[in-house]
């Protein structure tokens, strides 16, 4: 099984540990040693898990780890403590852990409450992934209404119903994969599987494997024939994320399968035949780690296709005030509990850069949304999780960087009303076009 698992723990040496056990079965784990080391993670880390240890510096306080429970997002936690305590047990299930396990921990045991909480995890997300496009348009989960984007979606739209291989390229947390289920669904395959592996995720002995299936007896612990992630998605969209951290060994053995359509199980002698769309993703420059040695050329040029950039979030500033509205619309209603930004908060996230783009804008405000307690996101709310940057939002000293949040604001909704074309916008600013594209220099939003 595959995820991504956050480990909050203050003790190094166990952290090291339980990453070896969770790395050998295939997990992406990343580690934090405080609450808000945690927190800081979580802004370009998606986890799909949380293990967190209940005393944490510098309180060590179990109640005030168990209060910050809501901030860490709608992931399942588990609550690893050195005090088997019942009590303690029963106010994390309350406070919304998902299972409890007292340290020392059994790995074996951890395995399965882990397997456990993603199989919930991955049926809850599918499940809001169906009710959003049951109410909407494939395309509609990618948000974004500015030039980049709408140049983007035309492009999906024409090349999603034909059968050529895709690359999705831009930095982390653009959306990627948004753009790769979107072509999914849009495509003649949309009823067939889509089957997402995170190349860089699965330890490179494991990969093989986990792509191929094997037979009973490949290898020590094969007790069973076991179908890979390939088969599965025969008749459909298999997509290969993080592709440029691939292992060489392992791009060899699937260019062949995509030039062929055949492979072997490991273990086995019987060639099966699939029939799959190939669509991947990457944050790294292929070109260069293609002259560098590191990626395979023929392999590039088998998986381009047609490349799509998703573009960063400073690159379409005109597109934050519709995302924070969709993103935080679409936890409303997965929660079901109505909840709106202030406009001092609304201020906040419209000025603040995102350099973990929409994923960062999104666990947030996300975050901040479920601390929240009255109907509406108050900049308060937001300096209990960024105590010192909402401080400079809220104090005069910060009239600079308020008067750059406005402007900001202001550009991007008149360069998104007027479909991008600057001369309209700066019309409609009452600015010279001089004006403003000093002002977009300024701002960096002339990219
Ligand atoms: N344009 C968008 N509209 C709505 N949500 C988006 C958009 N782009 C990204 N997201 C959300 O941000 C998060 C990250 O998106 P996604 O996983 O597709 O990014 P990625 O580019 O594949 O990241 P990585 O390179 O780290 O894998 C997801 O929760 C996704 O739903």
């Amino acid at each position: 099984m595959s995820g991504r698992i956050l480990l909050v723990d203050d003790e190094i040496a166990f952290c090291e540990l339980a990453s070896d056990w969770l790395s050998d079965d295939g997990y992406q784990v990343q580690s934090a040693h405080s609450l808000a080391g945690a927190q800081q993670c979580l802004a370009d880390f998606d986890a799909d898990l949380i293990l967190l240890d209940l005393a944490l510096p510098p309180q060590m306080d179990p109640n005030h780890t168990l209060a910050a429970l809501p901030s860490l997002g709608d992931r399942p936690v588990i609550i690893l403590t050195g005090h088997a305590e019942r009590q303690l047990a029963l106010t994390a299930m309350a406070a919304g852990a998902w299972d409890f396990l007292a340290k020392p921990v059994d790995p074996d045991m951890l395995a399965v409450v882990i397997r456990r909480a993603l199989t919930k995890q991955n049926l809850t997300r599918e499940l809001s992934r169906l009710k959003d496009s049951a109410s909407s348009g494939p395309l509609d989960a990618l948000v974004g209404s500015g030039p980049a984007m709408n140049t983007l979606k035309a492009l999906i739209h024409r090349i999603a119903p034909t059968d050529v291989p895709v690359l999705v390229t831009g930095p982390s947390g653009t959306g990627k994969e948004v753009v790769s289920r979107a072509l999914h669904q849009l495509s003649r395959r949309a009823q067939g599987p889509f089957v997402s592996v995170h190349c860089g995720a699965i330890p490179a002995e494991l990969l093989e494997s986990e792509l191929f299936g094997y037979k009973k007896g490949a290898f020590t612990g094969a007790d069973r024939d076991r179908p890979g992630l390939l088969a599965m998605a025969d008749g459909g969209t298999l997509f290969l994320d993080e592709i440029g951290d691939m292992p060489l060994s392992m791009q060899v053995k699937l260019l062949r399968v995509l030039q062929e359509g055949t492979f072997y199980p490991v273990g086995g002698r019987e060639q099966q035949r699939i029939d799959v769309r190939v669509l991947s993703a990457t944050n790294a420059d292929l070109p260069s780690r293609v002259a560098e040695g590191r990626f395979r050329e023929d392999l590039y040029y088998r998986i381009k296709g047609v490349n799509l950039q998703t573009p960063a979030l400073a690159d379409r500033p005109e597109d934050l005030p519709l995302l924070c509205e969709a993103l935080l619309g679409a936890w409303c209603r997965r929660q079901g509990r109505p909840l709106r930004l202030s406009a001092a908060a609304r201020q906040w996230f419209l000025g603040k850069p995102w350099p973990g783009n929409v994923r960062e804008l999104k666990n947030t405000l996300e975050s901040v949304a479920a601390i929240a307690q009255g109907q509406q996101i108050e900049l308060d709310d937001i300096a209990l999780l960024y105590p010192t940057q909402a401080q400079a939002a809220a104090t005069g000293d910060s009239l600079d960087e308020q008067v750059r949040a406005l402007e900001i604001r202001l550009i991007s909704q008149a360069l998104s009303a007027q479909g991008g074309n600057r001369s309209a916008a700066a019309r409609q600013l009452g600015l010279s076009r001089q004006g403003l594209l000093k002002k977009l220099e300024r701002y960096g939003l002339d990219a």
